[in-house]
């Protein structure tokens, strides 16, 4: 394993208890791509959620690099972008270039186009207060930053040995992952004055809501190669989503 392979996954460690195990035991290849995409998603995430930038510098700095995205990622194009921020940034968005560059050539493009879109997308809706009133509203936003990933997940099977899979189920299994997160995350999100839940939704409603999309994300599993590496990197965070809305108030 490279050096700079062991470092993403020394920072994918310090953030995700869901995804450090499914990504770091990916094959070779799968490895370096998988990585790459999950500290993408970070380090935008992070600007997304800062709880001291204002919105309308979340919305230049996401713009920012997803403009760099879309040029040559070089690391010192993202410095320039990130450097004049009015707050001090975590380490994994200041290390944004590094994580470009651990995508395998022949596939980082397709990884790229995935985070410079959820760029754009994400500074939207922080300048405008994450106005999410209707499920319309709600399904664009679960689209935005989690079926579109999972668009990408598909792509990355099929680059790595052929493997089919059904990417309408796919938006699903996104929904479902960043819904549950939703539900799980009312109080803080709150907290920091973001509210996700549509106008007038209880508990029982998105976990109605979570559940539908869970139910797809299930399909989705289910058409993979059983034991391949799509199958193991997609199913524990499944049965951990489903166990998070079992057990609470009906749809
Ligand atoms: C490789 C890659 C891009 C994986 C993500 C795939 C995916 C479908 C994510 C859905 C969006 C989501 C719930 C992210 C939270 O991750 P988190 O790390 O905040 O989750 P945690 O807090 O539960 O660990």
């Amino acid at each position: 394993m490279t050096a700079a392979l062991l470092e993403a996954h020394r920072a994918i460690r310090k953030y995700s208890t869901t995804w450090y195990v499914p990504v770091t035991t990916m094959p070779a290849g799968l490895n370096e791509a998988l990585s790459s995409a999950y500290l993408l998603m970070r380090a935008i995430d992070e600007i997304e959620d800062h709880p001291e930038l204002p919105p309308k510098e979340k919305d230049v700095l996401l713009c920012g690099i997803s403009a760099v995205l879309q040029e040559r990622c070089r690391p010192e194009d993202f410095k320039a972008v990130l450097a004049d921020c009015s707050v001090e940034l975590p380490e994994v968005t200041l290390r944004i270039g590094e994580w470009a560059e651990l995508a395998p050539p022949q596939i980082a493009p397709r990884i790229r186009e995935t985070f410079a879109t959820m760029a754009e997308r994400m500074g939207g809706w922080a300048l405008h207060g994450w106005r999410i009133h209707t499920e319309r509203d709600l399904d664009r936003y679960t689209y935005a930053v989690a079926g579109t990933l999972v668009l990408l997940l598909s792509d990355l099977w099929s680059w790595y040995d052929g493997t089919r899979s059904d990417r309408t189920l796919g938006v699903g299994y996104g929904r479902a992952l960043q819904a549950v997160n939703i539900y799980q995350d009312k109080g803080e999100d709150l907290g920091r004055g973001v509210d996700f839940w549509p106008d007038g939704w209880d508990a029982a409603r998105l976990r109605g809501y979570a559940m539908r999309e869970l139910a797809r994300a299930d399909r989705y599993l289910a058409q993979l190669p059983a034991h391949g590496p799509a199958f193991r990197f997609c199913s524990r965070p499944l049965a951990a989503a489903w166990r998070a809305v079992s057990g609470g108030p009906g749809p």
